[in-house]
């Protein structure tokens, strides 16, 4: 039986330890790297992450470490699934171990003073290095429960994206190719966003109308946004576009819908946030996405609204009223301006 060389995964959260099991899985060695000493030991004693997904048995395959150096040297094939405020502090300083190594990013976020995506990070980190996304509809819980489940990797680089399909596919998992690396990586953190919005509407008991209405305007507004930034829109079409928004928007396993529903709820943002104990890339997404939709002059009213409950004071009822007694609009006005494709 041929040896199968070993995958790395850098972080250790929900989504680092779901990757890793489905690597697992596959019978590929893992090594999962985070900076926590204690939950990297735990992990080795006890075949379980004990903060996250806890209950998932992760197998003798997957090798917790905080040695990041020694992860890089044996492994050519790297998925990052680091927070968005983490990821460019924990590869700059290995930047050097990086060339030719085949980099994938799970990270759904945005930084905040660049605007840039995290594969557009790792292009400035490790230029040397072959570059990829995988973004989805992919709840770390459901992939842990084994649900039947797709996702995106995307990359201009062909062996990237085959090498992919060929260390995650599995009986329940299964990889779409694209070459849309921006399109796919866009669509994926711009939904967090929506997911919170959605949230506070399930919270608010609003109907299905309205949840249907939140998620196609959410799309036409996402939509609208890309292609001002250059992208091609017919990606948000996919898994990683609408596909995640409707998962994300419509469960509440997702951490971003978990803080909209308390937010819905009453809660302050700062407690939402904390009580979850776990990432919400939504919050800082829409920060910086609020600032940049004004600067390209793109229409975000969904974007605008949110921002103003969760960090200019209004009132939920003033942002909803506003919303809905806005001018008419046309519907598909984000292919042409007046609602027809050309
Ligand atoms: N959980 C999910 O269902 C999915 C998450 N993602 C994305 O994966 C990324 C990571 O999310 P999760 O794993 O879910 O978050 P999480 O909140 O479950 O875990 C985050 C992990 O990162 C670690 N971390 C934070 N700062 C760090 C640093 N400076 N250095 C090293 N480690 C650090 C934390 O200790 C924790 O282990 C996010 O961008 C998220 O959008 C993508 C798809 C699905
Ligand atoms: O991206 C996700 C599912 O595809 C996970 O969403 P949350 O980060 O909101 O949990």
């Amino acid at each position: 039986m041929t040896v199968k060389q070993p995958v790395a995964v850098l972080g250790g959260g929900s989504f680092g330890t779901a990757v890793a099991s489905l690597l697992a899985a596959n019978g590929y060695p893992v090594m999962l790297w985070m900076r926590d000493a204690a939950q990297a030991a735990a992990i080795r004693e006890s075949g379980r992450n004990p903060r996250y997904l806890k209950d998932l048995d992760l197998g003798p395959y997957v090798q917790p470490t905080t040695d990041l150096a020694s992860v890089l040297q044996r492994c050519e094939l790297v998925f990052v699934a680091l927070p968005s405020m983490a990821l460019r502090s924990v590869l700059a300083p290995c930047s050097g171990q990086l060339a030719g190594k085949m980099l994938v990013s799970t990270t759904k976020g945005i930084e905040a003073d660049t605007f840039l995506l995290m594969s557009q990070i790792l292009e400035q980190v490790a230029p040397q290095a072959l570059i990829g996304v995988l973004s989805g509809p992919n709840l770390a819980r459901e992939i842990a429960d084994r649900a039947l489940t797709a996702t995106v990797v995307a990359s201009e680089h062909e062996e990237l994206c085959s090498r992919v399909q060929q260390v995650l596919h599995g009986d329940t998992f299964r990889v779409y190719a694209s070459k849309d690396r921006f399109g796919v990586e866009l669509g994926g953190a711009l939904k967090n966003v929506y997911a919170i919005i959605a949230g506070m509407a399930a919270a608010m008991g609003m109907g299905e109308n309205t949840k249907s209405m939140l998620i196609t305007r959410a799309l036409a507004e996402m939509t609208r946004f890309a292609m001002k930034m250059g992208a091609n829109p017919m990606t948000f079409l996919g898994l990683s576009g609408v596909g995640d928004l409707i998962a994300t928007c419509t469960s509440s396993k997702s951490r971003n819908y978990q803080v909209g529903f308390a937010l819905g709820q009453g809660v302050p943002l700062e407690q939402a946030v904390e009580q979850l104990g776990e990432v919400a890339e939504g919050v800082n997404t829409l920060r910086v996405l609020k600032q940049k939709a004004a600067d390209l002059e793109v229409y975000m009213p969904l974007v605008n609204g949110l921002h103003a409950i969760l960090f200019e004071g209004y009132p939920l009822q003033k942002i909803i009223g506003g919303l809905m007694s806005g001018e008419p609009k046309t519907d598909i006005d984000f292919i042409s301006p007046d609602g027809f494709a050309e």
